[in-house]
């Protein structure tokens, strides 16, 4: 069998027959993505509900091949004999080494052409799939290390739970999870994490409902866990969006003091509360920017302030491959002047001897120490103290790239 590169082989997928109708469900979901520019967690939710006679082996053949395709598809499109969605999934087929059945869909495709083509291809940014301008900013601000992060942010995301201490532990959860058939493994220095031994839906099972565990990455989890909470507290989480971060503070604080969690968007905020009430989680209190002055009428009222801000996402690239599609380098020039805003006014809700932590889950230093360093220089910045920075590379951790730096307000 040819298998002409490093994509992940679904060994499962590769011994099943072929469908003509799921292909087209990839090639929908596709379609939504790269056409209308859909976002592809959102495309996959709505493709999968769209036809509820495909059964689970059908609905993660879709859900993986959509995904993969679209982390892969500079190179799939490159090698490809046309952009007909036929030629390109005929195309990632044969690139796993996979036989394609003798349908007149795929009559085009030629395996030693493609195979060929590879071989001979050496631009770097089409070889990891990704676009010109990336390739050139990731080897500007990575230089050496940039190679392996991209090849490691290509690859495919573990599940990684996070137990929610407020309910359970880890052990209980480790063996109730394992009861269903659900097999997990624990990683040092992650106290909360569970990570999953095979890729699967995790929403359906009882524990998720009873608000056992939460979907969270590895390297996200370190985030809350530099804050350096402690039950009693009065926390803001300035840029909590969903509250991923809010309840896992909310749980290091043992559900004591509070956690007023922030953010411009009321949608996101209602999601939050959803999830409060599920991990038992009684002391998020959610607060909606509606400008400077909310910011205002917070002055020097916590004890830790969080600023996870929006960032370019590159360190989450694993998990969102539609990203790189998304992303231009104006829109990552945009995201920057708002981190440094962010900077600039949100600390003032510190108060004296506070801490903060500022983070993002990208992998660049324009979007981390640099922004730091810029902050601590400007006239905001001078009271503040940097007491530690952590860059997690996914190349090292194995898991997101994240960065998350940890300062003191004199
Ligand atoms: C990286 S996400 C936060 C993720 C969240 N903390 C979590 O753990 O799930 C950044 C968030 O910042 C929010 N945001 C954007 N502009 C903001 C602003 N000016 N002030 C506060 N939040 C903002 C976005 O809506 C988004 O939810």
């Amino acid at each position: 069998m040819l298998r002409i590169f490093r994509l992940p082989l679904h060994r499962e997928f590769s011994r099943m027959k072929l469908h003509n109708n799921t292909i087209r469900g990839v090639h929908q979901a596709l379609d939504a993505i790269f056409e209308q520019g859909q976002y592809a967690d959102k495309v996959i939710e709505r493709t999968l509900k769209s036809n509820p006679k495909w059964g689970a082996r059908d609905r993660s053949f879709i859900a993986e091949t959509t995904y993969e395709m679209v982390r892969w598809w500079r190179l799939i499109t490159y090698l490809s004999p046309s952009n007909d969605y036929w030629d390109l999934f005929g195309t990632y087929w044969l690139m796993q080494g996979n036989a394609l059945p003798p349908w007149e869909e795929f009559e085009r495709l030629n395996a030693e052409k493609i195979k060929g083509k590879f071989e001979s291809l050496k631009n770097p940014a089409i070889l990891e799939s990704i676009p010109d301008w990336l390739e050139e900013i990731g080897k500007k601000e990575l230089g050496e290390l940039w190679q392996a992060e991209i090849q490691s942010l290509n690859e495919e995301a573990e599940v990684v739970l996070r137990v929610n201490t407020l309910k359970t532990t880890r052990e209980r959860l480790k063996n109730q999870l394992a009861a269903d058939g659900i097999q997990t493994y624990i990683v040092k220095g992650y106290p909360d994490a569970l990570v999953l031994e095979e890729r699967q839906n995790v929403f359906r099972n009882p524990a998720f409902k009873e608000g056992l565990f939460e979907v969270q990455d590895a390297s996200s989890q370190l985030v809350a866990a530099a804050l350096a909470v402690e039950p009693g507290m009065r926390v803001i989480d300035a840029c909590a969006g969903a509250g991923g971060k809010s309840l896992h503070l909310a749980a290091l604080m043992e559900n004591k003091g509070k956690v007023i969690s922030m953010d411009v968007e009321e949608w996101k905020l209602q999601q939050a509360k959803l999830r409060a009430r599920r991990n038992g989680v009684s002391i998020f209190e959610p607060k909606l920017i509606e400008g400077s002055k909310t910011i205002k009428r917070l002055k020097e009222s916590a004890d830790r302030l969080l600023l996870d801000v929006p960032c370019s996402g590159l360190g989450v690239l694993r998990r969102n491959p539609d990203t790189k599609w998304k992303l231009s380098p104006e829109s990552i020039e945009k995201v920057q002047q708002t981190q440094q805003e962010l900077l600039q006014t949100y600390p003032s809700m510190l108060k004296p001897g506070g801490q903060m932590v500022y983070a993002t889950c990208s992998i660049l230093p324009s979007e981390n120490e640099l922004q730091v360093k810029k902050f601590l220089e400007s006239e905001a910045g001078k009271e503040f103290q940097l007491i530690e920075e952590t860059k997690v590379l996914a190349q090292e951790s194995g898991f997101d790239g994240f960065y998350i730096a940890r300062l003191l307000k004199k």
